[in-house]
């Protein structure tokens, strides 16, 4: 088992990836000074899956579980759906320190997390993620959301876990095509902060893609602490923290133009990094081999490089307006200048943009 500590005063807490966790989630828990009564929020998919030894688990450390299924999907990721179980913890008398436990991806995760957060403004809440991308991102760093029809996250706060208990059993179940969305937050720590985890991606992605335990204990954890590093920089974003948004500028719009149906996020992202190179290249800031090396590795992990041809330049842009990061009005990107460190970059000409998009068509 690996533990990662993310230092960040009284909201610090603690990761543990390995083996075996979930049966011992009960025995975390109890240390936490909480009250009986747990929310515990899943899926109908991962509830059948890994429901009842999560209660188990609970049960037999004396906690008394509600269990809520969420629909699956990113188009549930909505206030509506967050209005379920703010009704569900007030029926059931939820108190100030009855924990909300997320046991799924990250669409569970930052749902369930958005509701600790605002629920008598703020409950204890427990990540126990699901999937690879969970695991080695949505599950850190205390963003919490639901989405707005047209734009992603777009209600939200920073909301710390009090614990992040990763189980890699649990990623065995997992559909290939849920992997490959993982590996790209993956690669993604690879281009923004760490050239020799880049190298070490582009050898072993097979045995990765394979699931392989031993890679993918050293995949998560090394994710982790990529991003703990980042988070402990700059917990709410006013600067640095944006690098981990690599990728998202246009991965995002994707996922809001479609109706958060067509892409999962992880792919959005995928798509969204092999522009950012591209877009790299064009300003001058990377050389066109380091580009070809990430759009590559994207491409080997099976995940898109192209974008979907009916959705327009125009729609793109408008959607990229309204992204987090833009400030007074200018469009702002974060882009690879080596592999290993990123810059934000404002300011970029729209035409510019609009000109790599073109190349981004298939
Ligand atoms: N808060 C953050 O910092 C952060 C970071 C990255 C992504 N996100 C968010 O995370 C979401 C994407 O998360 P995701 O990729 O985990 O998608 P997801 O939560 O939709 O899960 C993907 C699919 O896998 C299924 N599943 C989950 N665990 C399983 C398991 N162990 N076995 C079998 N099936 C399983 C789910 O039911 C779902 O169908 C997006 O909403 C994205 O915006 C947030
Ligand atoms: O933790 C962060 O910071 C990230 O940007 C991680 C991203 O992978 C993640 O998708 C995040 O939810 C995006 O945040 P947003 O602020 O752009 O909505
Ligand atoms: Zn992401």
């Amino acid at each position: 088992m690996q533990e990662v500590y993310i230092d960040l005063g009284a909201r610090s807490y603690s990761i543990y990836i390995g083996t075996g966790l979930l049966p011992r989630l009960g025995e975390y828990l109890k240390v936490l000074k909480l009250t009986p009564r747990v929310l515990l929020v899943t899926n109908p998919v991962v509830g059948s899956l890994y429901g009842a030894a999560a209660e188990t688990a609970l049960g037999d450390a004396g906690f008394e579980v509600i269990r809520a299924e969420i629909p699956d999907g990113e188009e549930y990721k909505s206030l509506a759906t967050a209005e379920k179980l703010y009704d569900l913890a007030y029926t059931r008398e939820l108190d100030r320190r009855s924990p909300v436990v997320a046991l799924g991806g990250g669409v569970v995760g930052d749902l369930a997390g958005f509701v600790a957060a605002t629920y008598l403004r703020g409950v204890p809440f427990i990540q126990v993620p699901t999937t690879l991308l969970a695991q080695v991102d949505s599950s850190v760093g205390g963003k919490v959301a639901v989405n707005h029809p047209r734009g992603k996250n777009i209600i939200g706060a920073f909301y710390q876990p009090r614990l992040v208990l990763a189980d890699l059993d649990v990623l065995k179940t997992l559909d290939p095509r849920e992997v490959r969305a993982g590996l790209a937050e993956v690669i993604k720590y690879g281009v923004i902060a760490d050239q020799a985890f880049f190298t070490w991606l582009e050898e072993n992605l097979e045995r990765l893609l394979a699931l392989e335990a031993r890679a993918l204990a050293h995949a998560v954890a090394a994710s982790c602490r990529i991003k703990a590093r980042v988070v402990q920089e700059d917990e709410t974003e006013q600067g640095r923290r944006a690098i981990l948004n690599f990728g998202h500028t246009l991965g995002h719009a994707l996922e809001a133009l479609t109706g958060y149906t067509a892409y999962r996020h992880g792919e959005a992202v995928a798509t969204g990094m092999a522009a950012a190179a591209r877009l790299a290249v064009a300003l001058g800031m990377f050389p066109e081999g380091d580009a070809a090396r990430v759009i590559n590795l994207i491409r080997r992990a099976g995940l898109p490089v192209e974008i979907t041809p009916e959705l327009s330049t125009g729609d793109l842009l408008a959607s990229m307006r309204r992204d987090k990061k833009v400030l007074a009005g200018r469009l702002t990107f974060v882009l690879p200048v080596e592999i290993g460190r990123v810059e934000i970059v404002r300011d970029v000409p729209e035409e510019t943009v609009g000109r790599v998009l073109h190349l981004c068509y298939n």
